[in-house]
């Protein structure tokens, strides 16, 4: 049986190496969005992640504005990055979005995100996209689950015992 020559280089990098290429934040990634956040853990319970974004052309919906399924991603990443703090690894189950105002391309935009609470494996953040006055023009509720050894197993993603 043929294997994937990419599979035992891939098995050997660590889960941060392996998320080089993801869309939010991921330097390697050419198409996606690097997003830079900082991380305020001054209250460990309570971590919160900002990051500066300023889009083009490329993520359009509206003509002159942001495309809905990227301020999804937007609020989605700033939410994931609470998890780290929190020393835990942690996937998107439930988001839900509010989008109040169109969001320009070409502008200064505040990405902002802190942790809600948490109940067992299940973590609650919250996340607004702003303009630097502070004004709000998306707000979005996610609910991730903590995965266990187990289920990263499952998913492929065990950084090795090496
Ligand atoms: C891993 C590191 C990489 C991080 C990269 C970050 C990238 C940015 C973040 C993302 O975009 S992650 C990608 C998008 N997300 C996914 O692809 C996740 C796909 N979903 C799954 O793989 C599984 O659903 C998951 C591992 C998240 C959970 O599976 P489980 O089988 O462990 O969960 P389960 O169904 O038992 O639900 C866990 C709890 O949540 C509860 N729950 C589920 N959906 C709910 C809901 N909608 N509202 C309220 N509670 C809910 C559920 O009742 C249960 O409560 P209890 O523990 O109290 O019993």
């Amino acid at each position: 049986m043929k294997t994937d020559p990419t599979l035992n280089e891939t098995l050997h990098k660590t889960l941060d190496e392996r998320a080089s290429h993801c869309f939010g934040c991921g330097a390697a990634n050419q198409q996606g969005l690097h997003l830079a956040f900082v991380i305020d853990a001054t209250h460990p319970d309570a971590p919160r992640a900002t990051a500066h974004v300023q889009l083009t052309q490329r993520h359009e919906g509206p003509p002159g504005y942001i495309h809905g399924g990227i301020v999804a991603t937007l609020l989605d990443e700033a939410m994931s990055k609470l998890n780290r703090p929190l020393k835990v690894l942690a996937m998107t189950r439930h988001m839900e979005i509010d989008y109040l105002r169109p969001a320009p391309l070409h502008q200064p935009l505040l990405l902002i995100s802190r942790h809600l609470r948490r109940e067992g494996r299940k973590l609650f953040h919250h996340a607004e996209l702003q303009y630097p006055d502070g004004s709000v023009l998306a707000r979005g509720k996610g609910l991730f689950i903590i995965i266990d050894e187990r289920l990263l197993a499952r998913a492929g993603l065990t950084q090795p015992q090496i």
